[in-house]
């Protein structure tokens, strides 16, 4: 599978820093083309910090990033956000022109897409994500706002969606709403990658876990097996998603291995009436 993005042995320390200390540290992976990859850690574990590595916002002050095999060094910003398209957590750091269809075109413009071409895209984001073009983007609510800011960064087609945590502050419809904007995304081949202290979106809808804790990396690979791990979760300082919490309590209970996979919610019904909670108070 074609690699995307890879990371050898990069840190990065902010200029701003009175300790000048590097906030991410030796980060080695690699994100291959149609991945939905989780970036999970605690507050100040350095997520943002490489999600903004990703997309060119920041150049390592060590080690390397490369987008399909090119240095972010040696290339410019905006060619860096041609191929990686990043989401921020708050859209009105996004959303700058008085229309939907002005805020939809605004990226392409910036990125000389011919006038036609523009218009074409413009139209078909309008009509896949129900939006009105007249429509000013101050006047919509908080999560139509966040799907705006999405579709105008879909509208640029990037290879690569760096997502930091999309969902904040959206209830549950926005959130799932938004959550399956991003999987058509993904399943038509664009490379996700999401930031996000949400373990059981993270463990819905992402199929590989980067942990990171104190600027490092902790683990890398399958959810359950990342988010089982006790100490892997310790080190970054994380809860496992509810469903994986009660398997393993249940796991190590005199019921042991029938919950060992119950890692689902149809899982975890079929293995409670094979231990015959079935209509059983449990208390
Ligand atoms: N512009 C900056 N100047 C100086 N230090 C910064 C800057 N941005 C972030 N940091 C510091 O870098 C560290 C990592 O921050 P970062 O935002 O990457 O972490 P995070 O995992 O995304 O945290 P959160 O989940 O709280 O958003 C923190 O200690 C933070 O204070």
């Amino acid at each position: 599978m074609k690699t995307m993005l890879e990371f050898q042995g990069v840190s990065y320390a902010y200029e701003a820093q009175a300790d000048g200390n590097a906030v991410v540290s030796d980060l080695s992976f690699s994100v291959c083309k149609g991945e939905f990859v989780a970036l999970i850690g605690s507050n100040g574990a350095g997520k943002t910090t490489t999600s903004k590595l990703m997309n060119g916002l920041l150049k390592p002050t060590a080690g390397t990033v490369l987008v399909e095999g090119v240095p972010t060094t040696d290339l410019k910003t905006s060619a860096v956000a041609r191929k990686v398209g990043m989401l921020f957590q708050d859209p009105d750091r996004q959303i700058c022109q008085n229309t939907v269809s002005d805020e939809l075109a605004f990226g392409l413009g910036l990125r000389d897409v011919p006038e036609e071409e523009i218009e074409r895209r413009v139209g078909e984001v309008l009509s896949d994500f129900g939006f009105d073009g007249q429509s000013a983007p101050f006047m919509l609510s908080r999560g139509e706002r966040q799907l705006l800011a999405l579709a105008s960064v879909v509208v640029c087609e990037p290879e690569v969606l760096i997502l930091d945590e999309p969902t904040t502050g959206l209830d549950y419809c926005e959130c799932m709403h938004i959550m399956d904007r991003i999987k058509k995304l993904n399943g038509a081949g664009t490379t996700v990658v999401m930031v996000s202290h949400d373990m059981e979106l993270v463990f819905d809808f992402a199929d590989r876990v980067i942990a990171m804790g104190g600027g490092r990396l902790v683990a890398d690979g399958a959810p359950e097996a990342v988010f089982r791990d006790g100490a892997v979760m310790g080190e970054a300082s994380l809860m496992p998603p509810q469903i994986i919490e009660l398997s393993m309590r249940l796991s190590s209970s005199r019921f042991g291995g029938l919950f060992d996979r119950a890692a689902t919610s149809s899982a975890m019904l079929e293995a409670l009436r094979t231990a015959g909670f079935e209509g059983r108070k449990v208390s």
